[in-house]
């Protein structure tokens, strides 16, 4: 089975990538750690490797946090964040001022500050985080999925950039909440651990069409499920963007636990981990290991 050459091929190599070492925890992590998780339509699941284990999702959870600030607020998101490729960093700081502290989308770091601040709207933070938690669980039919809080607090004590972003997005007047706050919200989603089987169910809406395959129930529309697609495909890799859909071919979203959360549309929800990561900060095997999936099994998105 393709899913087993996979796991040969990786684990073979050594040459895995960096480890996120800003994230303290996250630097004490095997490298050598390799799981992939591949649900289907019929609610199946087949994986290999680490696939149970779960790892930090990092800014995949951005994913989710655009989904649930969408329900809230629909397109008056678009007045506060935009739908460009940012071509820099996940943490630049640079592009910010530039742009008045409107950041270039949803799923760099900035971006995602926002959407932390629309979700705080009405809510005391332990609510919003509460909140996010909850879609993820109900998502993957898991009850299971925990905040690991030693990374939660790693962020926070050295989350020096994301700081300096809310700060400044706070004095252009693009965060409604006290900074301190969205960042609390911020800094706990993406502490989420997720095993890549609870990651490939949670993806299943956005491979469906907005519908939960396995209820029939709809998540989201089918317009919210297509946009959220687009821009991962757009903007899920930073500046690595470009290098995903070419070599890769389908959307997709990374964080820098190593985690990628890959959709095939009407076919399937694909999570893979690995922690060692590339010059983007997009892990190194997991994007080996999407390329040859898609490759063989003919699923890129560009025919
Ligand atoms: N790309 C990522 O996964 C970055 C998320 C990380 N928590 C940060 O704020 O830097």
């Amino acid at each position: 089975m393709i899913l087993d050459a996979i796991l040969r091929q990786v684990s073979v190599r050594r040459d895995y990538g960096a480890l996120a070492e800003y994230i303290a925890p996250l630097g004490r992590i095997d490298p050598g750690k390799f799981g992939i998780a591949v649900a289907m339509r019929d609610g199946g699941v087949i994986s290999v490797g680490d696939a149970e284990e779960p790892f930090s999702i990092q800014s995949i959870s951005k994913v989710f946090a655009l989904t649930l600030a969408l329900g809230k607020i629909g397109d008056a998101l678009w007045e506060r964040v935009g739908r460009e490729p940012s071509g820099n960093r996940f943490n630049s700081i640079v592009q910010l001022e530039y742009e008045n502290g409107v950041p270039r989308n949803p799923f760099i770091n900035a971006g995602a500050i926002v959407l932390c601040d629309v979700l705080l709207a009405g809510h005391e933070p332990k609510e919003a985080i509460g909140e996010t938690l909850r879609f993820l669980r109900f998502l993957s039919d898991d009850d299971g999925i925990l905040i690991d809080s030693e990374v939660a607090a790693a962020e926070k004590t050295g989350g020096f950039r994301n700081f300096a972003l809310a700060n400044f997005m706070m004095a252009c007047g693009n965060l409604l909440h006290p900074p301190e706050l969205a960042l609390g919200v911020y800094f706990h989603q993406c502490a989420v651990a997720m095993s890549c089987r609870q990651l490939a169910l949670a993806g299943r809406y956005l491979a469906f069409g907005g519908v939960n395959p396995s209820t029939g129930r709809s998540v989201v529309s089918p317009q919210c499920a297509r946009r959220v697609n687009a821009l991962m495909l757009t903007c899920g890799h930073y500046d690595g963007s470009g290098d995903f859909a070419f070599s890769v071919g389908v959307p997709g979203k990374s964080g820098v636990g190593g985690g990628i959360l890959a959709i095939v549309p009407d076919v399937a929800s694909v999570a893979v981990w690995s922690p060692g990561l590339n010059e983007h900060g997009n892990s190194k095997f997991g994007t080996a290991a999407l390329q040859t999936l898609t490759t063989e099994m003919n699923w890129s998105v560009f025919g």
